[in-house]
């Protein structure tokens, strides 16, 4: 069945909106509807030399039919001021924020089946003076959901994060024994209900050195991995761990594992970004609403150039048509 998705190009001055209209190059198998500038779409499609063209759709008469190759529906959202690739403008970080609020509310409302982002700045967001940790976090506000998890994946690994934007030196406290449920819970109920895995082993990574070696190099793996996950155990979850990040990733452990939990961002997102950047996806776990992501950010430096990589986004529609389809 043919089902409508939102599609929202991210930053402007970056390659989301190249991204968006590289990809409308082809038919797709859904309605995609971009949120975004037609007056950018368009004129980023000149600056590229495509021949794809940003066409004005309205919520009250949405495409019933997905556009054909060299079409791309907008969902027009005006900017505060032109794009010029590579140059980032504080004025237009609302008019971000507002496609990503059109997007999850359309969602939320039914209008569409899931949502799929390229991306954005988190900088100039804040610049405008307005606090902005991701889409993660926005969305997870936006829809009233106090906890939700991110995870990426690509061939042969998924990695799920307990903490997701916040400096290194808060990253201990915030492990509790509260989140780390939490966590746990969402990864291993999206895992099963809307990936598919019946059964889903997790290997967890300790958040010290070693993990701690034995308490000598931190006790957060006694004083609180450990317990939580055995309490998660003792329900039947699959669970092993806490493990040495630095060994956790050897191609024996991750033979039988659907997937890794790592303790914070750059603990586990290098590994699979090494593995499979762009070929990868961002999944927002524990939302209401369906959302997938890019594995990469603005790349200002490629903005109208043409020469990128739409594989990522590419994964990011599947995975979501993928989600929605069960
Ligand atoms: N989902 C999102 O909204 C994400 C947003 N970001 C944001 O992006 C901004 C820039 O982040 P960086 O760390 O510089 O990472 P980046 O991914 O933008 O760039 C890293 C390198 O990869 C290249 N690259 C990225 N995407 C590419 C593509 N599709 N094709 C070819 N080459 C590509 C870039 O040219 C650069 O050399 C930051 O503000 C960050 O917060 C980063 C990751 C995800
Ligand atoms: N490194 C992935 C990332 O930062 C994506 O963040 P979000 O915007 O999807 O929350």
């Amino acid at each position: 069945m043919v089902r409508r998705f939102a599609l929202t190009p991210g930053e402007p001055a970056g390659i989301g909106p190249d991204l968006c209209l590289l990809l409308a190059g082809s038919a797709h198998p859904h309605v995609l509807i971009a949120i975004a500038s037609h007056a950018l779409l368009s004129d980023r499609a000149a600056a590229l030399g495509l021949a794809t063209r940003p066409q004005c759709v309205t919520p009250d008469a949405w495409p019933s039919e997905p556009a054909p190759a060299g079409t791309l529906y907008v969902w027009d959202t005006p900017l505060a001021q032109p794009a010029e690739p590579g140059h980032l403008q504080a004025a237009n970080a609302p008019y971000v924020l507002e496609t990503l609020t059109r997007a999850a509310q359309g969602c939320l409302d039914g209008s569409f089946a899931g949502m799929i982002t390229a991306p954005v700045h988190k900088g100039v967001i804040n610049d405008a003076g307005i606090a902005f940790s991701g889409h993660t976090e926005f969305l997870a506000q936006l829809t009233g959901t106090p906890q939700v998890v991110m995870m990426l994946a690509t061939h042969g690994l998924r990695v799920a994060l307990v903490t997701t934007h916040l400096p290194l030196k808060d990253v201990a406290a915030s492990i509790t024994p509260q989140r780390l449920e939490e966590v746990t819970r969402i990864l291993h109920a999206d895992l099963r209900d809307k990936f598919g895995i019946g059964s889903p082993r997790i290997l967890v990574c300790g958040l010290n050195p070693h993990a701690g070696e034995g308490g000598h190099l931190g006790r957060e793996e006694i004083e609180i991995i450990e317990p939580t996950l055995q309490r998660l155990r003792d329900e039947g979850m699959d669970l092993v761990g806490p493990l040495p990040a630095d060994t956790l990733f050897s191609p024996k452990n991750l033979e039988r594992c659907d997937a890794v939990l790592a303790m914070y961002h750059d603990q586990g997102l290098p590994v699979l970004k090494y593995k499979g950047f762009g070929a990868a996806v961002n999944v927002t776990l524990g939302l209401p609403i369906v959302r997938t992501s890019v594995d990469h950010g603005t790349a200002l430096d490629l903005a109208g150039t043409g020469r990128i990589d739409t594989g990522s986004l590419q994964v990011a529609l599947e995975t979501a048509y993928q989600m929605t389809g069960r």
